[in-house]
């Protein structure tokens, strides 16, 4: 088996080191390879995602993957900009099932910007479809207005879009998902305006009809944002697609008590997966030694779950960082009073010592 470790910018590099601790003090004998992606492989390579290393994804069983990006890069055409590694990465090995979990760990109640009632026991899935929408849709670009309110204007456009058959598959994967849960899926759209949504609300419904044992509803996505923060514990598996998924998992992180805190597996139909962070390279504090290891670490547990067939060594990393959490350890974005403040190699050694059951001391 093959890992292959794309650390990208940023806080990337810094948080994948401690995953990769991780992985490594679990001695699986797996085989990681790393390579250069986003700013960093565009000032090496002159392309955000060179032909290696898609070649070195393709060719790996499973891409663990930091972050990419910054501010620098804003000025760069768009195709050397370094999201586009990432949304390479996401089309070209196909992964369209982006499963977002958001669980408030017991630890962090007091961590979120939320009462701790609405979020204390909080476990969300959020499902969000990866390889579609306005994220992909062509034609986009800019032109001269022909109408509209500016005829003869400068305008730039975009194009939302999903097929049936990428409707119907994500479905299915929330519904099966669903099935292993609570049989409960909130399906998000905006299809009282746009078509597109109309037409993802059809199908949802339709593929509903072969999971009669799950409960389904829909609900609108500027709704949805505000139940979110009002009642989340009403959300169990959500599915949605590419940018409402973006924004509503955003806003769910901080459910949990920080960004810092939420993992993601990207899925291909062939259980290959891409393992990241949810949030990005973080320029503000990069460098700084202070970013949150944690929803890479527990991206690397979800890699080993789905895409390596090691659950237990899975388990073994999540009941770590429960443990960690318990003994008080907190980075900046985590701490509250009464807790331990510490910096991301802190962190990741107490993850690695808490598998090897060293004692942690908060
Ligand atoms: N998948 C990705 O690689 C990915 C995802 C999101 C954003 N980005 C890119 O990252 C760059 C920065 O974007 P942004 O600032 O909008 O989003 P961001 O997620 O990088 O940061 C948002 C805020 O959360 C904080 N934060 C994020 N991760 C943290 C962690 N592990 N520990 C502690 N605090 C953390 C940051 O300090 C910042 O204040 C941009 O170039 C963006 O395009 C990349
Ligand atoms: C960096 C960007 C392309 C990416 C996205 O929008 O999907 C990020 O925000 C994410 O959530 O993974
Ligand atoms: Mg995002």
């Amino acid at each position: 088996m093959k890992i292959a470790v794309l650390p990208g910018d940023g806080i990337g590099t810094e948080i994948v080191a401690e995953a990769v601790r991780v992985l490594d003090v679990l001695d699986l004998k797996f085989e990681m390879e790393t390579a250069l992606v986003g700013g960093a492989a565009y000032e090496a390579h002159g392309h955000p995602l060179p032909e290696s290393t898609l070649k070195l994804a393709k060719e790996s069983d499973a891409v663990l993957f930091g972050a990419v990006g910054d501010w620098k890069y804003d000025k760069l055409d768009r195709p050397l900009r370094p999201e586009q590694a990432i949304l390479g990465l996401r089309k070209n090995l196909g992964l369209f099932a982006n499963f977002r979990p958001a669980i408030c760990y017991e630890q962090l109640v007091g961590a979120s910007s939320l009462k701790p009632e609405l979020i204390a026991g909080l476990d969300i899935l959020i499902i969000r479809e990866l390889t579609g929408d306005i994220y992909f849709g062509q034609p986009r670009g800019r032109r001269t207005a022909v109408d509209g309110h500016f005829p003869g204007a400068e305008e730039a456009f975009d194009t939302m879009r999903y097929s049936r058959p990428e409707v119907e598959r994500i479905a299915r994967v929330a519904f099966e998902a669903a099935r292993k849960r609570s049989k409960r899926v909130t399906s998000v759209d905006k299809a009282n305006v746009l078509e597109t949504f109309q037409f993802w609300k059809d199908i949802v419904t339709e593929v509903g009809k072969e999971y009669p044992d799950v409960e389904l509803d829909h609900i609108y996505v500027d709704n949805a944002a505000m139940q979110l923060v009002k009642a989340p514990k009403k959300f169990d598996v959500v599915v949605t697609g590419n940018m409402f998924g973006d924004i509503l998992s955003d806003e769910a992180a901080m459910l949990t008590g920080s960004i810092g805190m939420l993992p993601s597996a990207s899925l291909n139909s062939s259980n290959q997966g891409l393992y990241e962070p949810s949030h990005g390279s973080a320029p503000d504090i990069a460098g700084k030694g202070v970013a949150n290891p944690l929803a890479t670490i527990l991206s690397a547990a979800m890699m080993l779950r789905f895409s390596l067939n090691q659950p237990e060594a899975a388990a073994r990393i999540e009941s770590a960082v429960q443990q960690v959490l318990a003994a008080g350890l907190r980075t900046g974005d985590i701490w509250s009073e009464g807790t331990k403040r510490v910096g991301t190699r802190e962190m990741g050694d107490a993850v690695v010592a808490a598998i090897t059951k060293k004692t942690i001391t908060g």
